[in-house]
């Protein structure tokens, strides 16, 4: 991937509309009318502008070609019924019309006026937008017939203008968006033009549930692309499971949602296939429910004047969440579609005051300014955001040099255990002679670090040793001890788990840690560490644990399969996540059990409790570093599982620590560059509807030569209480057990020291006036990883 700059920014499109190039005449240098109103746009600041391909004569055309004629008095125009010519016996049949329409279908061909721009000149910096009357998933099969063959002839044109984008009709009816999606997926053989499908997050048509729209409907007859409206089947009469169901309008968003989310899957995830987000009002107020949205390839978000609302000066400015949305969506660098700007919709601050304010909005959005901050892990990862990264193998390879280099970039880490070190030396007994150890010295930070701190700690009876194994590093670190540390560090060359030391040491320091804490062998190392660690000694590290939580990315799912090779989808990864939703919700789940968005999965601690040693000191075998944690997590709104993400929380002394876990970070190591959360794949993604459970197994595995993980999800609905009385197969109560389990919800050691607010979210707990639901089983993926086949760690 290209690591290239990378600035979280919006492009700002104005929608030219139908009636505006009808009521446009080309003047001045301006030869024709769409080369006019792009000149203005332009002038105004707008980077591109989207607008119609076509024009009401096709409309036309197209109608008294493909429907029915119906004849109503009350009209002066000719009205057509939204019923197709193909099939309809009830109509006397005109052969003149019929042989017409065969002839177009059998070459389909524009008239002049039927288009509104004929020249490359005029296509610069256009998207298009595809005609929005054409019903591509209409109950009908015959207009759905001849709609695709008109959908087919207008890309054709878009692409002959070198056009690089069509915006398409948005979905209608749920009842045929398999069809809608089966087209689009056929329009994607066309490799030079990338579509977005139009979908409004609300749909409207469940406040106005009257017919959808069609090209003889008095609804299209508005110039304006309008915002279409989707038939769904009394979501409202959903019955309420078990735990409180999302309000109405999430329910809707869900619906629409769960559309886009049929669409991407019929076309196999095309990468060429991106969402143009319509949000026309009304729109959900509560904070977060457009989050979801963030996770999924948003590359047009429509905002019509009427989304804004006045401030207390008049100034149009946009609803609390809406404004939140568009400031987070900034990451996926959206194409920001403004319509309707010089309606006069709001009283103050003229057409230009849409454009402002959205340039503000991005001026002001955090990620932005963070991308611009020097220090900030979102500076530092410009250009990785979602690039998928092989975790690296410290302990088999030998790292380059600048590799170490990168990690000394990070101020916190380093920061951390310098105050980890200075604090163990404090509070060590004053009279006693100390051994220190830094152990996987790299190019010697910690050693440096080290010092430091026994100098701050003014003990002067503190002996320092570095040990490494990777020879390249050790020269280095010999030039260190040459020009700097002299004396006062003693180097040992070799591996941490076999070396022959000359002393027991008080204070071992050690940094072997993965994104996912023992994902690079930190365990297995210090196994062997151990016996040269006195029995009253620390360790620095003194714990870690493992969390992970189930995350959808359609971006992270392409990019992990975009190697054809089965390995690809059972390899972890270390990413920096971007266009990311996490699926879980903190509270109620449907076991009656209140649990968390992320949860901990095991954890590791040094010196170890209870070890059997052989005669060397060392453990004969490696079973007793395996691990595994069940977890279950409650799904609030339906998305599609495509992944884990797992995240590591280390203790390193008393109340410092180390942590990427997104929920307590910035608490623990604020700007931390060293560690990017790691990713597991899903093979298949997983379908979960809105208020189920997800079980997600996984586990640490390992032989004699390697460490691996394998990892498997279940996904469950809660039905009532009452069916659990009725025994039939598949239903799985769920175990008792749970309330005590030692996977879930522990919480972190270093939360005593941190204020965090009140954790009742973080702590599963029962709620004790709500019956547990029975669990049905829907869905499961795959065991990934079996037997370490695609990805291991070596030893
Ligand atoms: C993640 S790097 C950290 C380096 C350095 N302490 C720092 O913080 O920049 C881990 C280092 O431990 C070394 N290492 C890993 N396993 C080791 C082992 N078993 N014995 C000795 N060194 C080891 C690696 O070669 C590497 O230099």
């Amino acid at each position: 991937m290209s690591t290239s700059s990378w600035s979280p920014s919006a492009s700002i499109s104005t929608l030219i509309t139908t009636s505006a190039l009808t009521k446009t005449k080309p003047s001045g240098s301006h030869e024709t009318v769409a080369l006019k109103l792009i000149a203005e746009a332009q002038s105004k600041g707008y980077e591109r502008i989207c607008m119609p391909l076509t024009t009401e004569a096709w409309r036309k055309r197209w109608t008294e070609m493909c429907l029915v004629p119906y004849d109503d008095v009350s009209s002066e125009t000719k009205t057509f019924k939204r019923e197709s010519r193909r099939e309809s016996r009830l109509v006397l049949r005109d052969l003149s019309v019929e042989s017409k329409a065969e002839a177009w279908r059998e070459n389909p061909c524009f008239e002049r006026d039927e288009v509104t721009i004929t020249r490359l000149d005029e296509a610069e910096n256009v998207t298009a937008i595809i005609s929005e009357w054409l019903e591509l998933d209409a109950e009908d099969d015959g207009i759905r017939y001849d709609a695709e063959i008109a959908l087919q002839q207008e890309l054709a044109y878009a692409s002959y203008l070198n056009i690089q984008t069509a915006i398409l009709p948005a979905p209608r009816n749920r009842h045929h968006v398999a069809s809608y999606a089966r087209t689009v997926r056929a329009c994607l053989q066309n490799p030079f033009l990338s579509l977005a499908v139009r979908l409004p997050v609300y749909d409207t048509a469940v406040l106005d549930p009257s017919s959808p729209l069609s090209p003889s409907s008095s609804a299209s007859l508005s110039s304006a692309p309008s915002t279409p409206r989707l038939v769904v089947s009394n979501i409202a009469n959903v019955p309420n499971r078990t735990s409180p169901s999302p309000g109405p309008l999430e329910a809707h968003i869900d619906a629409a949602w769960e559309t886009w989310d049929l669409i991407r899957s019929i076309c196999d995830y095309n990468i060429r296939l991106t969402l143009a987000l319509d949000l026309t009002p009304p729109l959900p107020n509560s904070p977060g429910v457009l989050s979801k949205w963030a996770a999924e390839a948003v590359r047009y978000i429509f905002l019509p004047a009427s989304t804004f609302i006045a401030n207390a000066k008049g100034y149009p400015v946009l609803p609390k969440p809406t404004q939140n949305f568009i400031r987070d969506s900034m990451t996926h660098r959206p194409n920001i579609v403004i319509s309707g700007a010089s309606s006069g919709l709001h009283v103050r601050g003229g057409e230009d005051a849409y454009l402002q304010y959205v340039k503000h909005l991005e001026r002001t959005s955090t990620v932005v300014q963070a991308a611009g901050t020097v220090g900030t892990v979102e500076y530092f990862a410009q250009g990785y955001q979602d690039y998928l990264q092989a975790p690296l193998q410290p302990l088999m390879d030998n790292l380059q040099s600048i590799t170490y280099q990168t990690f000394e970039q990070d101020p916190v880490k380093y920061r951390n255990y310098e105050e980890a070190i200075h604090k163990a030396l404090l509070e060590w007994p004053q009279q006693d002679k100390i051994i220190l150890c830094v152990a996987g010295a790299g190019r010697g930070p910690l050693v440096a670090r080290s010092l430091s701190a026994v100098e701050r700690s003014k003990r002067d009876n503190v002996h320092v040793y570095a040990i490494e194994k990777n020879p390249n590093a050790f020269v280095t670190l010999q030039n260190r001890q040459r020009s700097e540390w002299k004396d006062r560090v003693r180097l040992l060359f070799g591996d941490m788990r076999v070396i022959q030391m000359p002393e027991k040491v008080d204070i071992l320091v050690s940094e072997l840690l993965g994104s996912f804490g023992d994902n690079e062998l930190s365990p297995e190392c210090l196994d062997g560490a151990m016996r040269f660690l006195k029995p009253q000694g620390i360790s620095i590290p003194s714990s870690y644990t493992a969390h992970l939580a189930p995350l959808s990315s359609s971006k992270l799912y392409n990019e992990a399969r975009a190697v054809k090779d089965e390995k690809s989808l059972e390899t972890p990864y270390v990413v920096m996540f971007q266009a990311v939703n996490l699926l879980s919700g903190d509270g109620p789940g449907l076991s009656g059990l209140c649990g968390s968005q992320v949860q901990e999965c095991w954890e590791f601690e040094h010196p170890r409790k209870n070890s059997v040693l052989d005669a060397r000191g060392l453990p004969p075998t490696n079973s007793h570093n395996a691990r595994s944690a069940n977890l279950r997590f409650y799904i609030p709104h339906a998305g599609v599982l495509h992944g884990l993400a797992g995240y590591f929380e280390a203790v390193l002394y008393g109340n410092i620590g180390l942590s990427i876990h997104p929920h307590r970070k910035d608490q623990v190591s604020k700007d931390m560059l060293s560690w990017f959360p790691l990713f597991f794949p899903f093979k298949e993604p997983l379908y979960l509807p809105g208020n189920s459970e997800l079980q997600v197994s996984i586990w640490r595995l390992t032989n004699e030569r390697q460490v691996w993980y394998e990892w498997h999800a279940e996904s469950f609905l809660g039905s009532l209480p009452s069916a659990a009385r009725v025994p039939s197969s598949g239903v799985q109560p769920l175990p008792s057990s749970l309330i005590s389990s030692p996977t879930m919800g522990v919480p972190s050691p270093l939360i005593d020291a941190i204020d965090l607010g009140p954790r009742s979210s973080v702590i599963m707990r029962d709620i004790p006036d709500r019956p547990a639901a029975t669990l049905v089983k829907i869905g499961h993926t795959s065991l990934h990883n079996a037997g370490g086949r695609s990805s291991w760690i070596g030893l």
